[in-house]
């Protein structure tokens, strides 16, 4: 690539009449100063990040940028300098990059500047801040990608420079190299040679012989031994699906088919594959392991072709993190293309909570011919950290796009015949190694969990849900307030009162005579049930250490029943205003005997890793009174613990000591952020009084669909839950473009 060299004047230029008439919007009679000058540039920079507008990291990247191009004897352009602030700033909100035709069209709403919380500065309509869309209201396109391109900070990712402009996206240059080292992984895997392709293959006719032992000849299509076939076929593949409709006992019945034919497919000269199953965090992975050793037990291994047997299956689920394995103090993990993972076959569970930034290293760690399968729920949130790998990958799941081909193989190989809509002889090679798992066996057909979520999924939320939801119709959903006027000092004194006994009278037959899976259902609880279980116990100093174990084990499970969620961080309405609130109602309960500090009951979440504790991001913990310390006189002295479950789904309990717990924050109320990866027995989603661009479709089906068996609503204005699934998460990426043909 060849760089001119050019001037900040140039670049305004570049950009087109930037004088617009003096005085029209407040603000703008600044935008061609600071597109001309850098340090005008970086005057409005620093004002946005004084308003809380850019987070001093954005400020600092850009300010590298300049240190690092002056040192080189070049100066940059202000609008290189702005594109960095703000590229960044879009990394920070979950964007891979920033889509410069979205940018120019939209700036202000591309951005989300000015914040919805922000102040918005002085007063003074003369003095208000420029706002993005003024500063970039008259640039073209052209004539801005044509001016970033000549710039010694930009290249299309053949040279080392911070930033990496591709087409019409603009990207820091790590999560370009994330995001090619992703579509590399995919690609590779997709085009390597498989024994299956052909239907007549020895491979192929076991695989055929596993599945009807697996699944039994059906005449109706079934997606999961679609789902089997289809990713046995390929050394990528993603399986989707909404809760319950069978992604684990498909992996585990997949797992077993792949190792009926490892014998062959000659990779592993007849030795059965070396398998691992992971998820991006210990609540994940605990999940996981609770339910795929019963769906192992399942298997009938005396009826499968190729000698399987209950060893060739694990049954242990790890982190991603641990499996990578994560140093302390560092990025870096110990496995990576020079010291690949020591596996054939790789499951990742919740993969929709996977970012770019560890799905890279994920491939990065995997040697060349391994099989990567990753399952999830396309519909949920996104990562927390940028990207939407698993949404991307699955765009087109819904319609499937397979081709013509992939449907004769499929019919050769299972006998099932897809329906036509799913047939497209235009389907991308990417399309035939996903599958969709399409009924869900957790919601009967009149749970109103499963209906509510699916008609928030599909926008179809009609009034007459609405209304069943608020007059208690459904067995399982109750919406709170749905009928009446929502005060704020009375919505949330009502959901105090929720979180201390989770309001059973509220539901339908006081919540009594319902059925689950398992047998007949306690009705709901609230976090009074836990509080009472730790108050109550028994034990004595002489206690044994597997009697505490045993005691956290219950008090961590019934804790578990009842999960408050929200959707915003600060405020009445978020994670602290409604920890305050209920723990206050709590103490005034006597439950617990102070709301700040460490107490006995507090439950805690670990909101960062700790790799020395062997924490992860997301663990849940409950302080406990142990009488393991001794005092001078060698008496036992009671002293806090917090209990956290083993990791790796081991039954052991982990004893910290509250002084040693670094990022923490108590748990009574969580985002439904961070509540990927987990489910309750009962969740309680509290949405705010007011619409926030936090507030959208995927957020709220997340919310729902963390509730196993009880899901309550309490809003702040009952129109803010319409208005929230009406906004969707859209995060701006290139992956779904690099993975098309070329
Ligand atoms: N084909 C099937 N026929 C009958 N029951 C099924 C079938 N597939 C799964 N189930 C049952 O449905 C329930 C949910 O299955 P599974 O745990 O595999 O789903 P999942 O998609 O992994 O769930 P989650 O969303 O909780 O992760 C289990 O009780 C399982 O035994």
């Amino acid at each position: 690539m060849s760089k001119t060299r050019h001037t900040d004047q140039q670049f305004a230029l570049d950009l087109g009449p930037t004088d617009p008439d003096p005085g029209t919007e407040p603000g703008t009679r600044s935008a061609p100063a600071a597109l001309a000058d850098v340090e005008a540039m970086a005057a409005v920079l620093e004002s946005w990040q004084e308003l809380g507008w850019l987070r001093p990291l954005d400020l600092g990247f850009a300010r590298l940028i300049q240190t690092l191009s002056a040192e080189q004897g070049e100066s940059v352009p202000a609008l290189v300098l702005l594109m960095a602030a703000l590229v960044s700033h879009q990394v920070g909100r979950g964007h891979v990059c920033i889509d410069l035709g979205q940018l120019l069209a939209d700036a202000n709403g591309t951005l989300a500047l000015p914040p919805d919380d922000a102040p918005l500065g002085p007063s003074e309509p003369g003095e208000a801040p420029i706002t993005p869309g003024q500063l970039l209201q008259s640039a073209s396109l052209p004539s801005f990608l044509s001016s970033l391109d000549r710039a010694f900070a930009v290249s299309d990712g053949s040279l080392t420079t911070p930033l990496v402009l591709t087409g019409q996206r603009l990207y820091l240059r790590r999560f370009w190299r994330y995001e090619q080292q992703i579509a590399a992984g995919i690609k590779h895997r997709l085009g390597l040679a498989s024994a299956l392709a052909d239907p007549d293959s020895p491979a192929s006719v076991t695989l055929g012989q596993a599945l009807v032992t697996l699944f039994g000849r059906q005449s109706e299509v079934d997606y999961q031994q679609l789902a089997c076939a289809l990713a046995a076929r390929h050394r990528f593949a993603v399986i989707t699906g909404g809760p319950g409709t069978g992604k684990t006992t498909t992996v585990v019945r997949l797992l077993a088919a792949l190792q009926a034919i490892a014998g062959h497919t000659g990779d592993r000269g007849g030795r059965k594959y070396r398998i691992r199953l992971a998820a991006p965090t210990g609540k994940a992975a605990a999940r996981l392991n609770e339910s795929i050793a019963g769906a192992v037990r399942k298997l009938p291994f005396d009826q499968l072709p190729g000698q399987v047997g209950p060893d060739d299956i694990p049954t242990r689920v790890t982190t991603l993190h641990r499996l990578l394995g994560s140093r302390p103090d560092t990025r870096q993990f110990r496995h990576h293309r020079d010291n690949p993972l020591p596996v054939d076959i790789l499951v990742v569970d919740e993969a929709s909570m996977v970012d770019v930034d560890l799905m890279a290293s994920l491939f990065d760690a995997l040697p060349a011919s391994a099989q990567l399968i990753l399952l999830g729920d396309k519909d949920q949130l996104a990562s927390v950290d940028a990207g939407a790998v698993l949404g991307e990958l699955c765009r087109r799941a819904e319609q499937a796009h397979y081709t013509p081909a992939t449907a004769r193989w499929l019919a050769a190989v299972t006998g099932q015949h897809l329906p036509e809509s799913l047939v497209d002889d235009q389907g991308q090679p990417l399309d035939q190694a996903v599958a969709m798992l399409r009924t869900s066996f957790r919601f009967g057909a009149g749970s109103g969990i499963g209906q509510l979520a699916q008609a928030v999924n599909t926008n179809s939320l009609a009034p007459s849900m609405l209304a069943a939801c608020r007059d208690g119709q459904f067995d399982d959903v109750i919406w709170l307030n749905g009928a009446g006027p929502a005060e704020p000092e009375r919505t949330l004194a009502l959901v105090a009162e929720h979180a201390l006994a989770g309001s059973p009278q509220a539901f339908r037959q006081g919540g009594e005579g319902r059925v689950g899976p398992t047998g007949p259902l306690a009705p709901p609880v609230g976090y009074r049930h836990y509080l009472r279980l730790l108050a109550d116990h028994e034990l004595i100093a002489s206690s044994s250490r597997a009697q505490w174990d045993e005691l956290a084990r219950q008090v961590l499970e019934a804790f578990a029943d009842f999960q408050v969620l929200c959707a915003l961080r600060k405020g009445p309405w978020g994670v602290e205003g409604l920890n305050e609130l209920i723990a206050r109602q709590l103490l005034a309960h006597r439950l617990i005997p102070r709301t700040e500090g460490w107490y006995p009951g507090r439950p805690v979440l670990v909101t960062g890793n700790d790799y020395n504790l062997g924490l992860m991001n997301g663990d849940v913990g409950i302080a406990i009174e142990v009488p393991w310390d001794r005092d001078a006189e060698g008496r036992a002295k009671p002293t806090l613990r917090v209990a956290f479950p083993g990791g790796d789904g081991t039954e052991a309990i982990r004893w910290i000591s509250p002084s040693r717990l670094q990022q923490l924050e108590t748990v009574y109320a969580m985002t439904v952020h961070k509540s990927q990866g987990s489910e309750f027995n009962h969740t309680c989603l509290v949405l705010p009084d007011r619409l926030s661009p936090v507030l959208t479709r995927e957020l709220v089906y997340t919310g729902i669909t963390r509730a196993r068996n009880w899901f309550s609503l309490i809003t702040g204005d009952a129109g803010v839950f319409n208005a929230s699934v009406q906004q969707r998460v859209v995060r701006a990426s290139g992956l779904a473009e690099r993975l098309s043909p070329d």
